[in-house]
């Protein structure tokens, strides 16, 4: 599942100036002083309000000698900055920087060219997980063998399905209104618009064409996230055939719906629409459904999540050509074999959601105007989220995070890779440890993984020569998850029986998305398995399924050597 890893480095990065805080701190304190960002004078403004005006009388007092213009060609750098921190966009990762840089002292400024929030709030995690919670419930009220076993009788379920999905459009805007007023409340400057890279250590941004508002930086992070990706020929015409941006307003429930792809979102989705009473059919690429995950928690997560529910699926082939509905037509899906490209089948559905991965969304950032060249549209950066130009070399004070590098494109990851980065620019060198990074797919009941799977385990072991361990556990063995009736989950622990460090820890039933920590934070601090054996888990509880896989656990006798130091998280 994690694409890509970061080797930890310690090496100090070579443009890491070490600041005093005391002076950024004053910096602050003197712009609340002089009134400049009271969140009241920006909610008069509504989102994203700093005109040009106001803000050229800002350089004036915080950087009088700053000189960029529209009619700068922008190749020089300038010598002093209106912001030591400009983030372009406002999704999760930018306001993860943003927040910590203003906790850090820096004078910071963030560019949204959209609605605050970016992906996880209005099109992805936020509303996804709200209508995951519907269909949790759904679940629970429909299933009559489950609720008999604990001795109750319900009336049979139903749902308003606007109101379900009032709801995800509700808690969109609730989190979307708490995450523009954390920004505000801490003084980071709002600038709406679309911002474009003019040279080093200066932004443009406005509507694209007309902007002629320019800010420099002493340090600039893009932050701009990713769009749903759709193969050539599938026509999306957000009726029938759907991304994710679509399926989220539930504008509809099809009774037959084609999911293309079998990775987080086709999941999330196959979940929603089977509650909600759609018949769902998987297109997959691979040969098996869920390739990204833990093979034998993907096998556990098949027989419970698709085989008993109205789910069928077609794996091993690519959906070449889809055709919105039209005139009475149902929507058409041409499949053809991933291997030998012969045409396969032809589907005839009510509905097809795209759900293939993700595009950056680097277009019209004006890389090309600092030697950058992108990778399949993702900028590329070392471990540290340094922008690497197209020679190879690391283009001083820029950094990219969250999915417009691709490195792992979750919206923790987003915004911890803007923390991390802050951590350097504030003097405190620190690389984000990629495989102490969790993750969690909410379907009902959830899986969770944090580190290697077992096969990419394997491999590192035949490469680098150790042996590797499993210890196992199935939720049938926890009283918590029995006294609930959920016995249905599997937790797999890989590690290295030689020296006890953890390399991964998959986690399939109920309530893994919240289990899966404790295995984080462990690998994050570099804990091994002999000293978390020891520690105490209260009674009864899920997190019991843990201390059971790591009590498991077996460290060959003739080892002695140390638990390691903890690495930087
Ligand atoms: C359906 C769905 C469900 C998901 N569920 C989860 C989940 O449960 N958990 C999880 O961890 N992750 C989830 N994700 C992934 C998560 O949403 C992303 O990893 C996360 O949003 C990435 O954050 P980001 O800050 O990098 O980018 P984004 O959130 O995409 O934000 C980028 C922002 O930059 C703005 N922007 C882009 N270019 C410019 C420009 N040139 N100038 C100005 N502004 C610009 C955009 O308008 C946008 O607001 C989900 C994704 C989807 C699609
Ligand atoms: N709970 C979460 O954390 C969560 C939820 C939703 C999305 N996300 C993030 O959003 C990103 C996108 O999710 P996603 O599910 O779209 O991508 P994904 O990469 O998880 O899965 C895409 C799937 O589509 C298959 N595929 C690709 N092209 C195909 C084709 N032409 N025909 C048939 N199958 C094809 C791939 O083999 C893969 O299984 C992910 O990187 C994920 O990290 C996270």
């Amino acid at each position: 599942m994690h694409a890509t890893i970061s080797p930890l480095s310690t090496a100090k990065p070579p443009h890491s100036t070490p600041r005093s805080r005391t002076d950024f701190r004053l910096c602050g304190l003197r712009r609340e002083a002089l009134g400049f960002c009271s969140p009241s004078q920006f909610r008069n403004r509504g989102v994203g309000a700093v005109s040009a005006k106001n803000h050229s009388r800002r350089r004036t007092v915080f950087a009088a000698s700053a000189s960029a213009s529209a009619a700068d060609n922008g190749s020089r750098a300038p010598s002093s900055f209106d912001y030591d921190l400009v983030i372009i966009g406002a999704g999760v990762g930018g306001h993860g920087a943003a927040l910590h840089a203003v906790e850090k002292g820096l004078k910071t400024a963030i560019i949204e060219g959209d609605v605050m929030g970016g992906t996880c709030v209005n099109r992805g995690c936020v509303p996804s997980k709200a209508l995951l919670a519907v269909s949790g419930r759904m679940r629970e009220l429909q299933d009559e063998h489950h609720l008999k076993a604990l001795g109750l009788q319900v009336a049979a379920a139903g749902y308003d399905r606007q109101a379900v999905a009032d709801h995800a459009n509700n808690l969109a805007s609730k989190i979307r209104g708490n995450l523009t007023n954390s920004l505000k409340a801490l003084g980071v400057d709002i600038l709406t618009g679309f911002g474009t890279i003019v040279g080093p250590q200066k932004v443009k941004y406005g509507k694209i064409g007309t902007s002629d508002n320019v800010v420099t930086a002493k340090d600039i992070i893009i932050a701009t996230g990713s769009v749903p990706f759709v193969p050539k020929g599938i026509e999306v015409d957000g009726k029938t055939v759907i991304t994710s941006d679509h399926a989220l307003k539930l504008e509809f429930v099809p009774d037959w719906i084609a999911i293309v792809g079998s990775g987080y979102i086709g999941l999330e989705f196959s979940d929603v629409y089977t509650a909600l009473g759609s018949e769902v059919t998987f297109i997959e690429a691979m040969d098996q459904l869920m390739p990204g995950f833990d093979p034998e928690i993907g096998k556990l997560a098949q027989r419970v999540l698709i085989n008993p529910r109205k789910i069928d699926y077609h794996t091993g082939v690519f959906a070449t050509k889809i055709t919105p509905a039209k005139d009475g037509k149902p929507v058409t899906i041409e499949l053809i074999d991933a291997k030998t490209k012969e045409p396969k089948d032809t589907l005839e559905v009510d509905a097809a959601l795209i759900a293939t991965g993700r595009a950056p969304f680097t277009k019209g950032l004006g890389l090309e105007n600092i030697n950058v060249e992108t990778q399949r549209g993702f900028v590329p950066v070392d471990e540290r989220m340094r922008v690497i130009g197209a020679d190879g070399n690391l283009i001083p004070h820029l950094y990219c995070i969250g999915d417009a590098n691709g490195k792992l494109m979750l919206a923790h990851t987003a915004s911890a890779q803007g923390i991390s980065v802050v951590e350097q620019l504030t003097g405190n060198d620190h690389v984000l440890n990629h495989l102490s990074i969790p993750a969690a797919c909410f379907t009902h009941p959830e899986i969770s993984m944090v580190g290697l799977t077992e096969p990419q385990a394997r491999e590192k072991a035949k490469q680098e020569g150790f042996e590797v361990s499993i210890a196992k556990t199935s939720f049938k063995a926890n009283t918590k998850a029995l006294a609930e009736n959920e016995g249905e989950g599997l937790a797999k622990l890989i590690y290295r029986p030689d020296n006890g460090e953890i390399l991964g820890v998959h986690i399939f039933g109920m309530h893994a998305a919240d289990l899966i920590h404790e295995a984080s934070n462990a690998i994050a601090l570099g804990t091994r398995v002999q000293d978390i054996k020891l520690a105490v888990h209260a009674h009864p509880t899920l997190s019991e399924v843990l201390d059971e896989l790591y009590k498991l656990t077996k460290i060959n006798s003739h080892d002695t050597k140390p638990a390691s130091e903890p690495v930087a998280v």
